[in-house]
């Protein structure tokens, strides 16, 4: 089976990895504009971006600038009105409902700010609940080195409201983890936390990586949390504006300064 990247034309923009780095998930010239006419918005605007296999990558950009935009285009949920999004071997931009439908249920985890956990559910029935769906059979092995990463191992039978929000996200983590995703996507996973659980998230959400070998993209306003990825994006104005590797709090909180404040280095797209 062919990778990813092996589709994905080789060019030199800043979101683009060097020659040696692979793409699990990428998006090239993908353009998003919202109504027509003087009402026009150009939410997304001819961006190459990939999404390293096995790293954890930081999507930042102030508000408006079309970080959700680009998660929704990734996951499928939002159609570009050009350019190709490929997640793992499945090229996004040209799938049936019914197979956007069946990816995201299995080759997508998602790990949203509000936890989305069923309450009714115990924390391994919420865990093992996109298998259920899919009728598919739970790995034991691998529920176990998820449960064992996260640290939930005495929790299993508690219900959400049982749970701090810490805890909850967690869960939330581990289900978006058990069906192997090609890629997760995490919208402000730390939003509603505290410093400590969220450290205790983002610390899980790099583990998995580091040692499950996931690949994760994460949008996150916060530089601590940021700092936790492998490389940041920096979107602006519907644009990619900058990329950042080895980030640390504060080399991500002077390039946001230098983006809000215009002298960030010209938007590259090619
Ligand atoms: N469904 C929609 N209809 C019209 N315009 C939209 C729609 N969704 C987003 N937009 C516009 O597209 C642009 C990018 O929005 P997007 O939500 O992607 O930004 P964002 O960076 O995620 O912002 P925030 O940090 O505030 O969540 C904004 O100008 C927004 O108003």
């Amino acid at each position: 089976m062919t990778t990813a990247t092996a589709h994905a034309p080789r060019r030199t923009g800043v979101g683009i990895l060097p020659v040696g780095r692979v793409a699990r998930a990428w998006a090239r010239n993908l353009t998003k504009e919202y109504g027509t006419g003087a009402t026009a918005v150009t939410a997304l605007d001819d961006v190459d971006v990939d999404l390293e296999e096995g790293r954890l990558t930081a999507i930042m950009g102030p508000s408006g600038s079309g970080k959700s935009t680009l998660m929704h285009c990734l996951a499928g949920l939002d159609r570009p009105t050009s350019g190709t999004v490929v997640v793992g071997d499945h090229d996004v931009t040209r799938m049936r409902q019914r197979h956007l439908t069946q990816l995201r249920r299995t080759g997508l985890g998602f790990v949203f700010q509000s936890f989305n956990l069923v309450p009714t559910l115990t924390a391994e029935e919420n865990i093992t609940l996109p298998l259920d769906i899919a009728r598919e059979r739970v790995d034991r092995a691998w529920f176990d080195e998820v449960v064992e990463a996260v640290g939930l191992r005495d929790r299993l039978s508690h219900r959400p409201g049982e749970l701090s929000g810490g805890q909850q996200q967690r869960v939330a983590c581990a289900r978006a983890l058990v069906t192997r995703p090609a890629l997760v996507l995490a919208d402000e996973p730390t939003g509603n936390l505290d410093s400590r659980s969220a450290g205790e998230v983002l610390g899980f959400l790099r583990r998995s990586v580091d040692e499950l070998g996931q690949t994760v993209a994460m949008v996150t306003h916060d530089p601590r949390a940021a700092s936790y990825a492998h490389r940041v994006l920096f979107l602006a104005d519907g644009r990619l504006a900058d990329v950042l590797e080895n980030p640390t709090a504060e080399t991500v909180l002077e390039r946001l300064g230098a983006l809000t404040a215009g002298t960030s280095p010209a938007a590259v797209t090619a």
